[in-house]
């Protein structure tokens, strides 16, 4: 199972209980990505810029979802790198979707890199809405990320469980 959404969502949180409960490991890819490359990821925006970060952000996550059989969180913006993008055909996508505002007051103050600038809650609105729909066109299932962790974590338990056979309307 991978998690996907926006920063705050809960992906990183969210990820390593759903993991727990359901007896598999747990990888984020940021995590993995500072201990590929050495460096956080803060430094890495500072000293290189966005574009390096995403050329080593797609390096971790095509490796990741390679090897590792387990619950995925990804970075906010991972789903915005072509070559992640096709790794990601025939996982279990789950789109955690947070508002703005639930989202931006989980985040305001952190060390985002994308959110250094002068406005933070004007460009957490904006990059949210211009990444929603790539969010979902890629989701297998969307799971309402505004709720309490609990229940967002019960949630994406239950999106495992809604496949073709679990439809109401399926005869077999
Ligand atoms: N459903 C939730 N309700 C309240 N706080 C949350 C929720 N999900 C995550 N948080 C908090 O929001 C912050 C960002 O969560 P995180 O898991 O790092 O999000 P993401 O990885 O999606 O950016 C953390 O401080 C976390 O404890
Ligand atoms: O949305 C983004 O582009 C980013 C989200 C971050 O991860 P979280 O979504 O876990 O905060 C992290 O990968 C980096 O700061 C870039
Ligand atoms: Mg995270």
């Amino acid at each position: 199972m991978v998690l996907a959404g926006f920063m705050g969502a809960g992906k990183s949180s969210v990820g390593r209980t759903v993991a727990n409960r359901l007896g598999v490991g747990f990888l984020d890819t940021d995590v993995e990505l500072e201990r590929d490359t050495g460096r956080r990821i803060p430094d890495i925006f500072a000293t290189d810029g966005e574009q390096a970060f995403r050329a080593l952000e797609a390096a971790t996550v095509t490796r990741v979802l390679d090897e590792f059989d387990g619950v995925v969180a990804l970075g906010g913006g991972s789903v915005t790198v072509p070559a992640i993008r096709a790794a990601l055909a025939g996982h279990h996508l789950v789109y955690l979707r947070v508002s703005p505002a639930a989202g931006f007051a989980r985040v305001a103050g952190s060390d985002r890199p994308l959110l250094a600038g002068d406005d933070p809650r004007g460009t957490y609105a904006a990059l949210l809405h211009e990444r929603a729909a790539l969010y979902d066109t890629l989701a297998a299932a969307t799971v309402d990320a505004d709720q309490s962790v609990a229940d967002v974590v019960e949630a994406v338990l239950a999106t495992l469980e809604t496949g073709p056979s679990a439809r109401k309307d399926d005869p077999s």
